[in-house]
């Protein structure tokens, strides 16, 4: 195992444990912000990539450390891509993952099944410091089915509600490892990691 290398700017429990799975089998080393008692940071931005480096950024600066982020939603085609960028605070609570759910089962409750695509979009941002203009960025997508229920208790957020149907599971029913090789999440680091194979990591 490497030494510390970066703080990883987020609070969300559900991305850290599929973080230090996914950084952890590279053998990456890394801090949390919370750990560092670092706050969140504002999420001002209008798209993934601007909230995931002001996250980066905020973090890099508090900390003096290298940082990465994530910033993630779902993005459902019958909504015209909501809740998208605001799916944390879609229901009006940031994080109270069963009333988003449940906002979006109604939204979609006459929503047919042919017409109810949707995808996890992840951007990744890595900074190597506060002030780095050439941030590292990637991003990966998983597409998949909105369900009429819920379904499986693992994961976090929006998987009980999303189906990928290669599987015919709903991303709460994947083994952690089998969704960290399928999802956005789980794309965009190994794209960053391409990224940055003969450079930094
Ligand atoms: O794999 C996923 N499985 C289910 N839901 C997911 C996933 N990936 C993102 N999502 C949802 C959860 C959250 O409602 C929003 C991310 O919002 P986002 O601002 O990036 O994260 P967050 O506020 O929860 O934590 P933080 O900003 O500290 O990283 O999209
Ligand atoms: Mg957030």
């Amino acid at each position: 195992m490497s030494p510390v290398k970066f703080v990883v700017a987020s609070s969300n429990a559900g991305k850290l444990a599929e973080f230090r799975d996914l950084l952890g089998a590279a053998g990456y080393a890394f801090v949390t912000q919370g750990e560092l008692g670092v706050e969140d940071a504002e999420e001002t931005g209008l798209t993934f990539v601007e909230n995931a480096l002001l996250k980066a950024r905020h973090a890099a600066r508090a900390t003096g450390l290298p940082a990465l982020a994530d910033d993630s939603g779902l993005c459902v085609d019958a909504l015209g891509g909501a809740p998208g960028l605001y799916s944390a605070r879609y229901a009006g609570v940031h994080g109270d993952a069963q009333a988003n759910i449940a906002k979006l089962l109604a939204a979609m409750k006459d929503v047919p099944a042919a017409q109810r695509t949707a995808h996890f979009h992840a951007v990744i941002v890595l900074l190597r410091h506060a002030d780095d203009p050439q941030p590292v960025i990637a991003e990966g997508r998983w597409s998949g089915l909105i369900l009429e229920a819920p379904r499986g208790d693992g994961g976090f957020g929006y998987d009980p509600v999303f189906l990928d149907p290669e599987n015919n599971l709903s991303a709460a029913e994947f083994e952690p490892a089998i969704k960290n090789r399928l999802s956005h999440r789980g794309r965009a680091l190994a794209a960053l990691r391409q990224k940055l194979a003969d450079t930094w990591l």
